[in-house]
């Protein structure tokens, strides 16, 4: 009696760990996984319970259709705004259950029941004691695929996705493809456990993989802790036992036991989300050591800063030409052209909404331009997903900011080094040490670019903890670490206390000594003064005037219509 439960519980165990990795890392919450666990649960039943196939290889079609399912329904539901990723997926495990109901060669309503003598390895699987090891295994599994992933280069880039797509993108990473992945892979695990789990109750059932399943399994995921699959296992059993307990132990009536752990979940579930959201244990923070100061000496010396070109003289680096872009009846750019040049910094400036950011927008390919081109080194841009931008050598920084907050700077600038192999399946699960020197160079790296803006003692800070100032600092060392040779920074300067502006300043003159390219946009004119070798005006989407900040502060009409008020 208690194995059968235990074995449940492992199984719902294993679930919530995969869900888990979805929702915990990624911050993708799919409601349709139970229904995944159906399509496994049903994949076995009909093949190895009426077609007579083995086991075994019942479980990977299982995983397979289900992993396949996960890239269909990813493609569809992954490019929406997580509160309707919440209900599209409800809505197609309300479909997939409907659709499994509906043929009569899978049992219509009642489903595929009275499945029984299935065999692993030539044991049959017949007691509930038999399905013990079975059920453990798969958790074991399935809790070593999820740390493996969670807990990697790659985990990084998922909860920089769940921190902010948007700034992770900005970052070199194909967010969307690791959406689709994750969905993938979580799918197939999920489709993996269905397996079992038929195998174990001998049926599959539209009933057993319905809304009450999908409900459990996040009960146990937020009971537990986001990102922490240790705390999944753990709630795991405990949630499960409940009902077992309220009938062996309290004597309660079956139905009754079944209704009672119902309602406690509901009430676990509202109670941890008032009292302590992240989950009864923390987030598992994956300690990324900061790399001794002997270990950041080696990784790669900067090379000294080359001679200065003046201005006119220096190659373009990157060109836009007839940009343009309108928002319905807003004209955001119109017709612009705009050269950087290598080693120096152009500064745009103009009043707000004057379509500054949008033409970093349109250079980054973050938006599409209406008409216009661009090209870095002669390669044309428009048309690039903004992550290969970013590997292109264009890279940017936000007005906002847009730290990943519950990471570390040391986490925030590792995950703009490009070409790191854990940032891959293959390399993940592949035995040898790559993945983990890797990191350890990619450590040292990032650290070298958080010593490079003087924020080296807080490496190990989470990015909420620091002052404004601090954080357009620690972004700047993150757009540095993505080796782009043109860098696009949005208001270095605006919000940051008087104490870091002159810091700001002269990291950002470094960054043009060390032979980068610098365009950015700003307000203030002390800064601009100071650093921009050439300024572009902007007012209503156009670049009106160019020059030098004293050629455009002299021109009267501007003086007027912009510069006056400063
Ligand atoms: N995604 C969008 N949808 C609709 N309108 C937009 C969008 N992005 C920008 N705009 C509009 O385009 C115009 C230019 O905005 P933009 O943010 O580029 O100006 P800005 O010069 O950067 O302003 P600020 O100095 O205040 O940051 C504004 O009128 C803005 O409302």
């Amino acid at each position: 009696m208690w194995i059968n439960y235990l074995d449940q519980a492992l199984l719902l165990a294993a679930l919530a760990v995969s869900v888990n990795l979805l929702v915990g890392y990624a911050g993708q919450v799919s409601v349709a996984h139970a229904a995944f666990a159906g399509v496994g649960g049903y994949a076995v039943c009909f093949l190895a319970g009426l077609h007579g196939w083995p086991y075994l290889a019942s479980l990977a079609v299982a995983v397979l259709v289900t992993a396949v399912l996960g890239v269909l329904i990813g493609l569809i539901a992954l490019g929406l705004a997580e509160e309707f990723l919440i209900l599209m997926t409800l809505a197609f495990s309300l479909g997939i259950i409907g659709v499994l109901a509906t043929f009569d060669a899978l049992g219509g309503v009642t489903g595929i029941t009275g499945v029984d003598g299935l065999r692993l390895f030539g044991k049959e699987l017949d007691t509930p004691a038999d399905w013990l090891i079975p059920s453990a295994v798969v958790l074991a599994l399935v809790f070593a695929v999820c740390r493996r992933i969670g807990e990697s280069p790659y985990g990084q880039v998922l909860k920089g996705i769940r921190e902010d797509a948007v700034a992770t993108r900005a970052l070199g990473k194909n967010t969307f493809g690791y959406k689709i992945g994750i969905f993938a892979i979580t799918s197939g695990l999920t489709g993996l456990v269905g397996g079992l789990y038929s195998g174990w109750l001998g049926q599959a059932t539209p009933s057993a993989y319905g809304f009450p399943l999908a409900m459990a399994v996040f009960a146990m995921v937020i009971v537990g802790g986001n990102a922490n699959l240790a705390g999944s296992i753990a709630a795991g059993i405990v949630l499960t036992m409940i009902e077992p307990v309220l009938r062996q132990v309290l004597a309660v009536q079956s139905t009754q036991a079944a209704l009672v752990q119902v309602v406690l979940y509901g009430v676990l579930l509202l109670l941890v989300m008032l009292v302590r959201p992240q989950g009864l244990f923390p987030e598992r923070a994956r300690k990324v050591a900061v790399p001794a100061p002997e270990a950041r000496a080696q990784a790669s010396p900067r090379p000294e800063p080359p001679a200065r070109t003046p201005y006119d003289e220096a190659d373009v680096v990157l060109r836009a030409e007839g940009l343009s872009k309108r928002f319905g009846g807003i004209t955001a750019a119109k017709n612009i052209d705009l050269e950087l040049r290598r080693g120096t910094i152009t500064a745009l400036v103009g009043p707000n909404g004057a379509g500054k950011t949008t033409a970093f927008n349109l250079l980054t390919g973050t938006v599409v331009p209406d008409t216009g081109s661009v090209t870095l080194n002669g390669a044309e841009l428009v048309g690039m997903r903004p992550d290969l931008v970013v590997r292109a050598g264009l890279a940017r920084t936000f007005q906002d900011v847009r730290l990943l907050n519950r990471l570390t700077c040391l986490e925030n600038v590792m995950l703009a080094v490009p070409g790191r192999p854990g940032e891959r399946l293959g390399p993940l699960f592949t035995p040898g040490r790559g993945v983990s020197r890797a990191d350890r160079e990619a450590a040292a790296e990032a650290m070298r670019w958080l010593e490079f803006v003087g924020m080296a003692d807080e490496a190990a800070t989470p990015a909420d903890a620091l002052s404004y100032g601090q954080a357009k600092l620690v972004s700047l060392a993150r757009a540095l670490a993505t080796r782009a040779d043109v860098l696009l920074l949005d208001e270095p300067a605006s919000g940051v206390d008087a104490a870091w502006v002159e810091t700001m300043l002269a990291m950002v003159a470094a960054v043009r000594d060390e032979g980068r390219t610098v365009c950015l946009v700003e307000h203030n004119l002390d800064v601009v003064r100071q650093l921009a070798d050439h300024t572009c005006f902007m007012e209503l989407g156009e670049i009106t005037a160019s020059g030098t900040l004293d050629e455009l502060t002299g021109s009267a009409r501007l003086a007027e219509a912009y510069f006056g008020a400063q």
